[in-house]
């Protein structure tokens, strides 16, 4: 293949000297020199044509613009006038007369359209009716509230006249050295939700709280954290990990730590990082330190809690769910519980995100003790300072003009596209003319990010892309040059909606509408943060007008605005698009090949290690991890089949089964579960020298404070061995009782019968750290990464 030729194939080549391998920069720069440059539009700084607010309609048309045009601009002039009805109507609160922003009133669209746009308005006019109920607290909900949540001046004290004074980080009592970090970050005065927050965080209250993006959440946290930390017994003995911050991406856990460290700078306090594509052994040698705070995501946690020798959680003092409600919609919350159930009683917990889901509520309802609810902006509203602009994408545009000879006259030719064929043109006309540095594109799938990066690339922009087909490693190097500056644009799908603090983000475009309005927040809100000004630009199709209603509804009149792109620069990109589209396929084709190549050299490497140090890998204890659903439910029926068949309990297993039948026919049921675990003991005992080892390192590893003293004989079984009266929220209990699942779920990648073992033996084992049985966990390993 040419590409190996041109760089080596990677590797240790016959010198001893390794390859570079070819990333897909190499193959983009090689493709885009064999083609003349990409012409692009000139930037227009300062555009009028390109914004269009209410002057607009009275602007003249553009004389080189066809009759087509003429139609299109009308259609966009009655887009940009629907949108600014429905500003009109936002601000007045009339809501059922507000236009279809997207309808035009002349419209020459046939009657079927108009009917099936009728029904939608229907189905959509109920939606946001049932929304505006579930918006508006009835009175028993209010009730069921008031029983539930505790009440904030009642928390910190405070009289409620005070409460409007601005307080600065000095008033709220912190100590010096963090004082000293806020000023080094130049925080000066506590935002909205750190003022209100601290005080109640710092009186140990539970919180649940709920700010626009980019408001502060984070700091909102870590500030009373380490503030309570300052003040903690120290000595050696002391070391332990109290907190516990769980984010729902390695990205922010990553961005959630470095706020940490800033904060804790001056500070004696201690962070561990533990999330998933990162090295396990090194967290594993800094968790056996036992660091005070631990910042994780929460499947990786839970593998911690598992393996890793000499880390447990029962210290800890205080947990944070940051951004729960992406958690659970991750399928994290059978980890969730799982977590919380093994954390003290006494524990402190607070969730913080920009907005909340009914689920959030279940969670907050099975996991807080009296909250404090703390929301200090309007719900589902976005920053202050953000401009929302709004592009229509139509599926048709001209294309030329036709002499018309076999027609008797002139006409334009009109090609018909779909909208999805027409968003790349308008995409880089807005980053080639309009928003050109710092900006980041938000699209609907990992291909289609990767292939809009390729075309960036071929036309001669510098463009990152960020979602769950990288490597954990690919990630954060994407991330790190748009933050850099080295590229300009980065894009991303969801995996960045969230949280992600990047600094001087200018605009933020949606390529496509989201499906939910919380992920337009949360898209948006990666710009105009911490009180700057930033912009939003959506491309609007036909299908996203109910979302593009929900963003007017929700945003001041002075903060939309139509975007209109002039036609033929729009014109003049899809032709050149047309022109590279077979170099896409082509630098697809080699990417996907110098992949191929990759994967066969790792195998060839796998192949070799394995016949050089088989004893060692084979020796190496197996993992155990949480289960999808599906897998937790086989695992469940496997180890009850087996303990029915070994107890006598299944008959039609125990017909079937000659060998079973023989071995136990005549015995009492007790005398069965005694044999059952004497052979099971015997059958571990051939694994015996590797597992004896391993318990002998894990028993060695363990601080004396956990440990059982040596006269007792032998190590504690679980991390969660009884400690003074110190209690745990821990269920195993009832999960030992006959839940063969919840054993099974643990030892899953060990043999059935030890699933089958765990639950003969389950009753009262209410402190090993074998897991409960995980209800209402939705999402497999799969489908947890973007
Ligand atoms: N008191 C403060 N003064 C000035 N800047 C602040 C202050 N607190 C936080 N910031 C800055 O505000 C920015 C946003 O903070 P943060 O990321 O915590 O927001 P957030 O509310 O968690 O946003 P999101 O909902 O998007 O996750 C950060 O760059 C942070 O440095």
């Amino acid at each position: 293949m040419s590409v190996k030729g041109a760089k080596g194939s990677g590797g240790i080549n016959e010198h001893g000297q390794e390859q570079n391998k070819l990333s897909v920069d190499d193959i983009i720069e090689k493709r885009r020199k064999t083609r003349p440059d990409f012409k692009l539009p000139e930037p227009e700084d300062d555009d009028p044509e390109d914004n269009e607010d209410s002057d607009l309609a009275e602007e003249e048309d553009d004389e080189h613009l066809d009759d087509q045009h003429d139609v299109e601009e009308e259609d966009e002039e009655e887009f940009g006038a629907g949108v600014r009805r429905a500003r009109e109507a936002s601000e007045s609160e009339e809501s059922h007369d507000e236009k279809d922003p997207l309808s035009s009133s002349e419209d020459e669209d046939d009657e079927e359209e108009r009917q099936s746009d009728e029904d939608e308005d229907e189905d959509e006019d109920d939606s946001e009716n049932s929304e505006a109920e579930s918006e508006q607290e009835t009175e028993v909900e209010k009730a069921r509230k008031a029983a539930f949540f505790a009440v904030e001046d009642q928390q910190t004290g405070k009289a409620k006249d005070g409460a409007d004074e601005t307080p600065t980080f000095q008033s709220l009592s912190l100590s010096r050295p963090l004082l000293r970090a806020l000023a080094t970050l130049n925080f000066h005065t506590p935002t909205p939700i750190q003022a209100r927050s601290i005080p109640i965080a710092l009186a140990g209250k539970d919180i649940v709280a709920g700010a626009v993006t980019g408001s502060g959440k984070t700091a909102a946290f870590m500030i009373p954290i380490l503030e309570r930390l300052a003040h903690r017994p120290k000595g050696r003995d002391e070391a332990k990990t109290r907190v516990i911050i769980l984010m729902p991406t390695r990205e922010l856990a990553v961005q959630c730590a470095s706020v940490g460290r800033a904060l804790g700078k001056f500070l004696d306090v201690r962070f561990c990082l533990a999330v998933g594509g990162l090295s396990l052994k090194t967290q594993e040698a800094e968790l056996k330190l036992r660091p005070d705070i631990v910042i994780a995501t929460p499947g990786r946690l839970i593998d911690h809690m598992r393996n890793s020798a000499s880390f447990g959680i029962e210290d800890v003092e205080i947990v944070i769910m940051d951004e729960a409600d992406r958690m659970l919609e991750e399928g994290f919350s059978a980890e969730l519980n799982e977590i919380l159930e093994m954390t003290p009683k006494a524990r402190q917990t607070m969730l913080f995100s920009a907005t909340m889901t009914d689920d959030v509520d279940e969670l907050v309802r099975l996991s807080m003790k009296r909250p404090v609810r703390l929301f200090v902006d309007p719900k589902r509203s976005t920053a202050k300072k953000l401009i929302q602009e709004f592009v229509r994408v139509r599926g048709q545009m001209s294309v030329g003009q036709d002499d018309g000879g076999n027609n008797g006259g002139s006409s334009s030719v009109v090609k018909k596209r779909t909208e999805d064929e027409a968003r790349p043109a308008l995409l880089l006309s807005l980053c080639t003319r309009t928003f050109r540095t710092k900006v980041i594109i938000f699209v609907r799938s990992k291909k289609l990010a990767h292939q809009l990066r390729i075309v960036f690339g071929l036309v001669g922009l510098s463009a990152g892309e960020l979602h769950g087909d990288l490597s954990q490693e690919q990630r954060l190097q994407s991330l790190q040059s748009f933050k850099d500056g080295r590229t300009d644009f980065l894009i991303a799908t969801d995996l960045a909606s969230r949280g992600l603090d990047i600094r001087g983000v200018e605009t933020v475009i949606n390529y496509d509408m989201p499906t939910q309005f919380e992920q337009y927040l949360h898209r948006v809100g990666r710009t105009a943060r911490a009180g700057r000004n930033g912009r939003a630009v959506t491309l609007v199709g036909q299908g996203d007008r109910k979302m593009l209603k929900m963003a007017l509804k929700r945003s001041p009149a002075a903060q939309v605005k139509h975007r209109m792109i002039p036609g033929e620069v729009v014109l003049q990109i899809s032709e050149r698009l047309e022109e590279i589209k077979g170099d896409v396929d082509v630098v697809l084709r080699e990417e996907k090949e110098e992949k191929e190549l990759r994967r066969a050299e790792m195998e060839l490497t796998k192949g070799q290690n394995m016949v050089e140090h088989r004893e060692e890998i084979m020796s190496r204890p197996k993992r155990t991890w949480f289960q999808s659903e599906s897998e937790k439910h086989k695992q469940e029926q496997l180890g009850t089949k087996e303990y029915l068949n070994k107890v006598g309990g299944g008959d039609k297993e125990k017909k079937t089964s000659k060998e079973g039948r023989d071995k136990f026919s005549g015995l009492s049921r007790k005398k069965k579960r005694m044999k059952i675990a004497r052979e099971e003991d015997a059958e571990m005992n051939k694994r015996g020298e590797i597992d004896a080892g391993i318990r002998a390192a894990k028993k060695a590893q363990r601080p004396k404070e956990l440990g059982v003293l040596e006269s007792k004989g032998g190590p504690s079984k679980g991390k969660n061995k009884d400690k003074g009266n110190k209690k745990t929220r821990s269920s195993f209990n009832k999960v030992g009782k006959g839940a063969a699942g919840g054993f099974a779920s643990d030892l899953g990648d060990r043999s059935g019968s030890a699933g089958a073992r765990g639950a003969a033996k389950g009753k009262g084992k209410a402190k090993t750290k074998a897991p409960k049985t995980a209800k209402g966990g939705k999402a497999s390993n799969k489908n947890r990464r973007r």
